[in-house]
């Protein structure tokens, strides 16, 4: 299933790969397309939109997923690599944002939230340009306000069709008719990079899922769900981060390694939170591979770590850092002034699977997190990491 991947993508994908393959091998994967198909009317006979679901339903998540990766770097490049353009507030500013005072207070504001709920991430955003920060934040904040429609304090009001409507609200940003100040800055943001609509609509159909899904057979699944509400941050945030102009690297490559950030990050957010999940009823975890460990939703809900658990976590923990690493390699080719809060976050979140280990696995009723002097201490090495790359500065480091 995943040898289209295997052949259009390069060597490290490979490994990532082996580990996807083996949790479909498994049997979760073939079974969720039979299941599929039979649940597919063919009464018609073989008729050309039938052939289109079944050969839809027979790709991978990986391959589907790639497919946009793939858009969104021709997209990026038709705009010479998205890289060259101005962002004046004070000249440039075009459309409906005849008021350069409100666009002003309207970024400010997402930048306040942005220091609310997110830090050091906001800390990180200070070495870019004024302009690309600005643009970061107003992502930031809608990407957070879209996921706290289902997981805020309205959470239980939120249906489908409340889904549907933030998505129209998101053509109207897009479309140059926002609704609020934090639409206006997106808007605005919008209009001057290379940032496409579907990442944003990929996240809401992620939201989408969390509403009507809360187990999933197989990674391929949540593969699928780790790209809809984290990889696509990646893909957003390509196009305003830049690529750098000496960059050898191919435009895919590098989204790929964005794509790969969010899905370790996502990764992660889930093995910190087993525990939490699981008393909202939620198991992210692939049944496929708890089975093959010879675990079920029992033992999560029990919450009693054993040695098969540590062995299990041991393997899932594997994969994260699998494409923790994968990101690694594409983050020298982003633009210079953008490495330093893209490896702060890298470095940052990595850390919480240190952390999980360190509490023996226990993602049941501890809670992992990068203690303050550990995030002071990984602003420097980011640092270093985008001036030097982690080989050079782990060498001038041994000095
Ligand atoms: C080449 C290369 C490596 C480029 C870097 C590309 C890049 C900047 C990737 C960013 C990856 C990233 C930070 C992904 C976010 C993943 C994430 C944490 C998603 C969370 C989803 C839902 O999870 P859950 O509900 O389980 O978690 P909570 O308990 O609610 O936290 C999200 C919450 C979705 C919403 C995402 C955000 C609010 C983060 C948006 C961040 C940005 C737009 C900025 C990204 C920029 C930097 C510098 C990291
Ligand atoms: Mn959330």
């Amino acid at each position: 299933m995943s040898g289209v991947l295997l052949w259009v993508s390069s060597g490290p994908k490979e490994n990532i790969n082996s580990l996807v393959s083996f949790s479909c091998r498994s049997g979760g994967g073939g079974e969720r397309t039979q299941k599929r198909f039979s649940g597919i009317s063919f009464a018609s006979g073989a008729s050309a939109f039938s052939s289109a679901v079944a050969a839809e339903t027979l790709r991978s998540s990986e391959e589907r997923v790639y497919e946009v990766v793939l858009k969104q770097a021709a997209l990026v490049k038709e705009n010479k690599r998205g890289t060259k353009i101005a962002l004046d507030l004070d000249k440039d500013v075009e459309g409906d944002f005849t008021n350069v005072d409100l666009l002003n207070a309207a970024y400010d504001r997402c930048g306040e939230v942005c220091a609310e709920y997110a830090k050091t991430f906001y800390l990180g955003t200070q070495l870019m340009t004024a302009e690309r920060r600005k643009a970061i934040w107003a992502i930031y904040v809608w990407c957070r306000r879209t996921d706290e429609l289902v997981d805020g304090p309205n959470a239980s009001h939120i249906t489908p069709g409340a889904l549907d409507r933030w998505e129209q609200r998101l053509s109207d940003v897009f479309e140059g008719r926002p609704y609020d100040m934090y639409d206006a800055a997106l808007s605005h943001t919008v209009s001057k990079y290379p940032v496409d609509i579907q990442p944003f609509k990929d996240m809401i159909e992620g939201m989408r899922m969390d509403l009507r899904k809360s187990r999933y057979d197989n990674f391929d699944e949540l593969y699928l769900y780790c790209y809809y509400v984290a990889g696509t941050v990646g893909l957003m945030s390509v196009p305003v981060m830049g690529i750098a102009p000496e960059a050898n690297a191919s435009t895919e490559s590098i989204y790929n390694a964005a794509l790969a950030l969010g899905i370790a990050n996502q990764l992660t957010n889930i093995l910190r939170d087993v525990g939490e999940d699981a008393r909202r009823g939620r198991v992210y975890l692939p049944q496929d591979e708890l089975a093959l460990a010879g675990l079920s939703d029992e033992d999560i809900f029990s919450g009693r770590v054993t040695d098969k658990w540590r062995k299990f976590m041991k393997g899932q923990i594997k994969r994260a850092r699998m494409f923790f690493d994968e990101a690694e390699r594409g983050v020298a080719d982003l633009n210079s002034a953008s490495r330093w809060p893209v490896w702060a976050s890298l470095l940052l979140y990595r850390q919480i699977l240190d952390s999980i280990e360190a509490n023996d696995y226990n993602n049941f009723t501890k809670r992992a997190y990068v203690g303050k002097v550990k995030k002071l201490l990984s602003l420097p090495t980011a640092y270093g990491f985008s001036l030097l790359g982690p080989q050079k500065f782990a060498k001038m480091v041994r000095r």
